[in-house]
């Protein structure tokens, strides 16, 4: 039995007739699926409603041969500990459980049952200067619990931004995350976005991860040059996602892969005219080649475009501002 894995009791009589309390593991036969919600590159995600509670929840269904022949079983043990490690935050889908059968892994998790940001942001084509705010703070406060846990997303994108039942953050997709080696001392609350300084190794980064590559559009220059991801290549994908919800499109975006990877080394992309002032400054200071000099998730909370927003759990609380469009 895994840890925490028993989430149901049963009660029996043992032989001496006296009641025991067994304890039972869910299984598929506890729940009735629905529809696919998404295609990921060795999984499916299915809606799925728990037959004795009724709760709705997203089930991720994982083809146990297919991981062995392609090889992808560190990513399902990286993306189940990541999980396992990012439990309370609302802005992180929450793994309640896992179970297994003959041909699957099964992983039950939070349903957004809004979908992807990305699915909202083409419907609107773009966010105004508010809504930015708002899901760019609920993002931004995701990605600093993620950080401070000593985890790297390394492919966040309006895919991975997920939406609840009401209209709050749900970042997903783990399966490419990078665990830092647990730091010397506990994660300190200021936590910045640069290099683990205080180590022995000073200025040095040395917590980078290795050879993985996240999506084209998103990926930051370290990535492209010396292979190694850090914290900030996630503020990367945080610059270009705010300026995407205002200006409805990627900064880097080409016919291919590789002439979009030139287009970041080369920090070639413009603002659309009437792209927001205070918003361009924001941008500007996170699309910057050196990840040493981006701005760290601390400043970025104190940089004015976020000057009207409560951070912390009040944030959560807030009423999502209506959907409206930056024309
Ligand atoms: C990014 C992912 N897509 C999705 N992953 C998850 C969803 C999800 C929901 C909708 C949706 C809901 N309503 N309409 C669409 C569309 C895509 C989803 C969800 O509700 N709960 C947990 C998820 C993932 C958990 C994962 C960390 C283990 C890919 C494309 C990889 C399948």
């Amino acid at each position: 039995e895994e840890k925490g894995a028993a989430v149901g009791v049963r009660q029996e009589t043992d032989v001496n007739g006296r009641p025991v309390l067994k304890h039972v593991k869910k299984g598929v036969k506890d729940f009735h699926f629905g529809r696919t919600l998404g295609e990921g590159s060795y999984s499916t995600v299915i809606a799925a409603t728990d037959r004795q509670t009724g709760k709705e929840y997203a089930i991720k269904v994982l083809d146990k041969r297919h991981i062995i022949k392609e090889k992808k079983v560190k990513y399902v043990n990286i993306e189940k500990d990541t999980l396992n490690r990012l439990t309370d935050h609302p802005g992180v889908v929450r793994l309640y459980y896992t179970f297994q059968d003959e041909q699957s892994l099964y992983f039950v998790l939070d349903l957004a049952s809004s979908g992807e940001l990305l699915g909202v942001l083409k419907q609107m084509t773009t966010f105004d200067e508010e809504c930015t705010r708002f899901y760019g703070a609920e993002i931004l406060d995701t990605i600093d619990y993620m950080h401070a846990r000593g985890v790297i997303h390394r492919d966040l994108k309006p895919e991975n931004v997920l939406l609840d039942d009401q209209m709050h953050v749900k970042i997903t997709d783990f399966g490419t995350a990078k665990i830092l080696d647990q730091p010397k001392k506990p994660p300190r609350d200021h936590e910045d976005g640069g290099p683990e300084t205080g180590s022995p190794m000073d200025g040095a980064d040395v917590n980078r991860a290795k050879s993985f590559v996240g999506t084209a559009e998103y990926v930051s220059p370290e990535l492209l040059t010396d292979k190694q991801a850090c914290k900030a290549s996630d503020l990367w994908a945080f610059g270009c996602i705010i300026y995407q919800l205002l200006a409805g499109r990627p900064p880097f975006k080409a016919g291919n892969e590789y002439l979009t990877f030139q287009k970041i080394v080369n920090l070639e992309y413009q603002f659309p005219k009437g792209f927001p002032a205070v918003a361009k400054d924001l941008v500007e200071r996170l699309l910057v080649l050196d990840p040493a000099r981006r701005l760290s998730v601390e400043h970025i909370k104190n940089h004015q475009f976020f000057d009207s927003v409560t951070w912390g759990r009040g944030l959560w609380r807030q009423k999502v501002p209506q959907l409206k469009s930056y024309v």
